[in-house]
């Protein structure tokens, strides 16, 4: 079967990377397109539902044997972030495959990996004759990398998915070093803040208190110092990078622009900072809420303070929005298994660094698993020269089969044992 030998599989895959969905002006129209027809060759049904107009989610669906069962669902976005073209060794539009056998592209680990290493994998299970009990379903979804509003949240949200019946979504991971595969059930919510400071200007010889300068800086010492904490339980061991609240500068923003430069003899008087901070589901919001407005935005300093993203890492309830790890979510067990049946190793389940679509479902009180089948290689998410091996690819589909076939067979104890198929 030629469409299942390594050079046509690695080919499919360099065509994905080839399609221009870099935000902010993803080509989804082209991507649809491929998608679709990777669809129409394994003979799923397939649909491309415009929730948001130009904003296509594609769902294409394998039927289980029997129609009762709820269903799993594979996410992945089809979106990519920039990159400086200039830095990189190979195109990062290219799909280039070096001598190492490393895949070099933008959403080579993150995330069109995942989406091609499903269709494989079940490319390579409809060949051997597997067919599932329950349904499965893949959606590839618009614009995760810009916060998923028009993708991943409209499909959750929408009645398309209610008569889905879902039960488990699996979608993206990060990759490690060591030969461990990670596993995260839970992530960090993105609060992007930008503190802004006011203050008398003046001559840029004079010494005088409360300038707009002294009084953001004061916060921005006071932020370095949190940041320095928090980095230390993490250095120190005391806690993982999934526990700790992360706090960077994104952006400083002051002075009085001139011809040539910046006047360098007034003191403006207003300046703002911008920060990514990420807080995880097990953080006390309150006391840090309270940290920003005493400490690093305080009006008595002259500050203000504004989100421009601030997503709250718990349920409707105020719970922490997490997927069970142990034996009440069976699902979680089953992927264990699975992943160490087709001989991969697992590390300690993890909360996820940055945001994901998988947000969107566990609101909806669903499990979801973060998970891309990455062991030994380097986290280069989102970096210049993101790249895949080619052996750590191919292995991918295999702990994909495996995690399928668990999935799709899954019959709850209780649930009389017997299937639709075996009547
Ligand atoms: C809040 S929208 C941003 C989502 C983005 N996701 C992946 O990198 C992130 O920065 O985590
Ligand atoms: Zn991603
Ligand atoms: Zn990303």
């Amino acid at each position: 079967n030629p469409a299942a030998s390594p050079s046509q599989i690695i080919s499919r895959f360099q065509q994905y990377l080839q399609i221009n969905t870099t935000q902010p002006s993803p080509d989804y129209q082209t991507s649809t397109q491929f998608i679709l027809s990777q669809a129409g060759s394994l003979s799923l049904e397939s649909r491309a539902i415009e929730f948001v107009k130009n904003k296509p989610v594609v769902l294409l669906k394998w039927p289980g044997s029997d129609p009762f069962l709820p269903s799993v669902l594979l996410n992945s976005h089809t979106d990519v972030v920039s990159f400086e073209h200039s830095k990189w060794i190979h195109p990062p539009l290219g799909g280039y495959v070096d001598r190492r056998g490393d895949i070099f592209g933008r959403g080579s680990q993150d995330m069109k990996c995942v989406g091609m290493q499903y269709l494989e994998a079940i490319r390579r299970l409809k060949a051997s004759g597997f067919r599932p009990k329950r349904s499965l379903y893949l959606s590839f979804v618009p614009d995760e990398e810009i916060g998923g509003n028009d993708g991943a949240k409209k499909l959750a949200y929408s009645d398309v998915f209610k008569d889905m019946n879902v039960e488990i979504v699996l979608d993206e991971g990060l990759p490690s070093l060591n030969e461990n595969y990670r596993l995260f059930y839970a992530e960090k919510a993105p609060w992007w803040l930008v503190i802004k400071s006011n203050g008398a200007p003046g001559h840029g010889a004079k010494l005088y208190d409360n300038s707009a300068m002294e009084n953001l800086f004061k916060s921005i010492e006071s932020i370095t110092r949190f940041r320095a904490s928090q980095f230390d339980l993490l250095k120190s061991g005391l806690k993982s990078e999934g526990e700790v609240i992360s706090v960077n500068m994104a952006f400083l923003k002051a002075g009085t622009p001139s011809p040539t430069g910046f006047v360098m003899n007034l003191q403006p008087s207003e300046a703002e900072a911008g920060f990514d901070i990420r807080v995880p589901p097990t953080a006390d919001i309150e006391s840090f809420e309270k940290r920003i407005a005493e400490e690093w935005a305080p009006a008595s300093r002259n500050m203000t303070f504004e989100f421009k993203q601030k997503v709250t890492p718990h349920d409707d309830l105020g719970r922490p929005l997490v997927t069970a790890t142990d034996s009440s979510n069976p699902w979680w067990i089953l992927m264990e298994e699975a992943i160490k049946k087709a001989n991969g190793k697992i590390g300690k389940p993890e909360i996820f660094s940055g945001a994901t679509d998988a947000r969107y479902f566990r609101q909806l009180g669903l499990p979801a698993i973060g998970f891309s089948p990455m062991a030994n290689t380097p986290y280069l998410l989102h970096d210049h020269n993101e790249f895949l091996n080619k052996a750590e690819y191919l292995r991918g589909i295999e702990v994909y089969e495996s995690i399928i076939k668990a999935y799709t067979s899954y019959i709850p104890p209780g649930r009389d044992g017997v299937s639709r198929d075996e009547l």
